[in-house]
C-alpha cells in the first residue's frame, strides 16, 4: 500500500513545530536525529503548514541525492534568503532550472574547474593565503613575548576568516579585501549564517510570512544590503579598469561583465542583480563553512594530544626544513586528510540538506508527494552510518586508515558537501583550503588550550552554518622547525 513514512503526532495548526523547537541543546539537526532513533529513517513531519520528510541515513540519503535526485533536487524555501531580492539570483535558492544551471556552469567553467584551480596565480594566491595567516599568528605571538609573555592567545577563526575571504576574492574578483572590510564580513557572515538558518515562523506557516513576524527579513536586510555594497565596489572598480583598457583579469567577474545585459534563456538577465546574488553566495557559502571545519578541526585536534601530535610529526616529516606548506604537499599527508575528513564527519558545517520533491516520487516504499520538503540530517548521518559503527562519537582519524572514503558525494555514509545535482558548487576550492590552511596553522606553532582551561566547550551554534557556540581560542607558541 502507498504511504507516507511514519512521524510523530501532529498538533493542531502548529503540527511538529514543537519537536524541532527553538529550544537550548535541541537544534533541529538533534532533533530530527532523535525522531528518527523512534521512526526510523524516513519520518513524515509537518511544520506550521509545511509537509516535510527528513531522511537520516545513508540509504535513504542515496535515494534523495541519487536514485530520485532527479525529482528532489528543488529547494525549500527559505524566507530569509527573500531579503531584498537575493532568492531570484541566488544559486543555493534557485530551483533547478537553467538559470540554475547556467548560473553553475558560469562559475564551475571560471573557478572551480580543474584547470581553473591549478592555474599558477590562483595556486599562488592559495598558497600566498595560507602563509599569511601563519604570519598574521607568527605576529601575535612576537607582541606577546615582547609583551613579556611565553605565547600568544589566539582566536582562531578571527585568524582565519579573513584568510579564506582573501582566497574566495582573489579567485572570483582576482581582489583582495582591505583589513577592515575583511573583519567586517566575517561579522555578517557569521550573523547570516545564524539569522538566516534558524528556524522561523515564516518558513512554516507561508501565508504571513510578509508580516515578518519575527523580524529575520529585516534583519537579513541589512546583511545583505552590506555585502552587496563590497560587491558593487568590486564591480565599479573592474568597470573603470576596463573602461581604461586595462589588461583582462579573465576571471568570473570579467566572464559576467562579457555578459553583462544579455538574455540567458528563460527570460533572465546577466544584470547587476544577478552579479550579486551569484558573488553573494560563493562569499558567503564559502567563507563561513570552510572558517568553521578549521575551528572545529583546531578544536577536535586540542582534546586529542595524540592526534595533533601524529599530524605535526607527519607535517615535519614531509616538508622538513621548509616553513610554509606548498598545495602539492597535500597528497603526501595521507594524517591530514585523515583529520580533515573525520572533522567533517562529526562536524559537517552544513548540517542539514534541504530539498523539495518536484515531483512524487516513491522511496523505501514510502511515498513522498511533490511538494513535500525533503531534508537530509547530514549530520546525524555521518555519525549514524553503519560504518561508523566503531565508536561513531569518537574524533579518531584512523578509522579511514586503508579505507576509501571519500566525502565527494559518492560514499553515502560521509557527505558533508551533499551529493547529486546539488552536490556543493565550491567543494573542490574548500578542499584545498582546508588542507593548506589547517596544515599552516599547525607546521609552524605548538598549540595548547589556556592556561587552567581544561578541554573545550564544544557547542554547537546552529544556523545555515553549524559554528561554535564558545570561539575556540588556543595558545600558540612558535615551533623550531
Ligand atoms: C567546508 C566547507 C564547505 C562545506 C562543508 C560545504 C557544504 C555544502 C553543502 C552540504 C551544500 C548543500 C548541498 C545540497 O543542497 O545537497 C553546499 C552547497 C553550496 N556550496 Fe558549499 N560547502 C563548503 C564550502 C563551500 C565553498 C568554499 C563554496 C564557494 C566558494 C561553496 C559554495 C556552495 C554553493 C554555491 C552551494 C549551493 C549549490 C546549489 O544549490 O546548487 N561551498 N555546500
Amino acid at each position: 500500500r502507498r504511504r507516507l513514512p511514519p512521524g510523530p503526532r501532529r498538533l493542531p495548526v502548529i503540527g511538529n513545530l514543537h519537536n524541532i523547537g527553538r529550544k537550548k541543546n535541541n537544534p533541529p539537526h538533534r532533533a530530527f536525529a532523535a525522531l528518527a532513533d523512534r521512526y526510523g529513517p524516513l519520518v513524515s513531519i509537518r511544520l506550521g503548514g509545511v509537509r516535510a520528510v527528513v531522511a537520516s541515513s545513508s540509504a535513504a540519503a542515496m535515494e534523495v541525492l541519487h536514485r530520485c535526485n532527479g525529482e528532489l533536487a528543488g529547494r525549500g524555501s527559505v524566507d530569509a534568503w527573500h531579503a531584498r531580492g537575493h532568492h531570484a539570483h541566488s544559486i543555493i535558492a534557485l530551483p533547478p532550472r537553467r538559470k540554475w544551471r547556467a548560473m553553475r556552469k558560469l562559475c564551475a567553467e571560471e573557478v572551480f574547474a580543474p584547470r581553473r584551480l591549478a592555474a599558477a596565480e590562483l595556486r599562488a594566491a592559495r598558497e600566498d593565503e595560507a602563509r599569511e595567516l601563519a604570519r598574521a599568528v607568527s605576529d601575535e605571538v612576537a607582541a606577546a613575548i615582547g609583551g613579556s609573555l611565553p605565547a600568544a592567545t589566539v582566536a582562531v577563526a578571527c585568524a582565519v576568516f579573513p584568510r579564506v575571504a582573501g582566497v574566495l576574492c582573489r579567485s572570483v574578483f582576482s581582489e583582495e579585501l582591505d583589513a577592515a572590510t575583511a573583519r567586517k564580513l566575517g561579522e555578517v557572515v557569521r550573523e547570516a549564517v545564524v539569522v538566516a538558518g534558524t528556524p522561523n515562523l515564516s518558513d512554516f506557516f507561508p501565508a504571513i510570512a510578509a508580516a515578518d513576524v519575527l523580524g529575520v527579513r529585516r534583519r537579513m536586510e541589512k546583511l545583505v544590503g552590506w555585502t552587496y555594497g563590497v560587491i558593487d565596489r568590486q564591480i565599479e572598480l573592474r568597470r573603470r579598469r576596463r573602461a581604461a583598457s586595462e589588461p583582462r583579469k579573465n576571471d568570473l567577474l570579467d566572464a559576467t561583465l562579457d555578459m553583462e545585459g544579455e538574455v540567458q534563456g528563460e527570460g533572465w538577465v546577466m544584470n547587476r542583480d544577478a552579479m550579486r546574488g551569484m558573488f553573494m553566495d560563493l562569499l558567503v557559502a564559502g567563507s563561513g563553512s570552510t572558517t568553521s571545519t578549521i575551528e572545529w578541526a583546531m578544536a577536535e585536534l586540542l582534546q586529542n594530544p595524540g592526534c595533533m601530535e601524529k599530524v605535526q610529526e607527519e607535517l615535519k616529516r614531509v616538508l622538513g626544513a621548509r616553513t610554509h606548506v606548498a598545495e602539492s604537499d597535500i597528497s603526501h599527508l595521507p594524517y591530514l586528510q585523515a583529520v580533515v575528513k573525520e572533522t567533517l564527519r562529526l562536524h559537517p558545517t552544513v548540517p542539514i540538506g534541504l530539498n523539495k520533491a518536484e515531483a512524487t516520487v516513491e522511496i523505501q516504499g514510502y511515498r513522498i508527494p511533490k511538494g513535500t520538503t525533503v531534508y537530509v540530517n547530514i549530520w546525524d548521518i555521518c555519525r549514524r552510518a553503519k560504518a561508523w559503527e566503531d565508536d561513531p562519537e569518537k574524533f579518531l582519524p584512523e578509522r579511514f586508515a586503508g579505507r576509501d572514503v571519500g566525502f565527494l558525494g559518492t560514499n553515502f555514509e560521509l557527505i558533508p558537501f551533499g551529493a547529486g545535482r546539488r552536490i556543493c558548487l565550491g567543494l573542490p576550492l574548500a578542499e584545498r583550503m582546508l588542507h593548506l590552511m589547517l596544515a599552516s596553522l599547525l607546521h609552524g606553532f605548538e598549540w595548547t588550550l589556556p592556561d587552567g582551561q581544561v578541554g573545550v566547550d564544544m557547542g554547537e551554534k546552529f544556523g545555515l552554518v553549524l559554528s561554535m557556540a564558545t570561539p575556540l581560542r588556543a595558545v600558540a607558541k612558535a615551533k623550531q622547525i
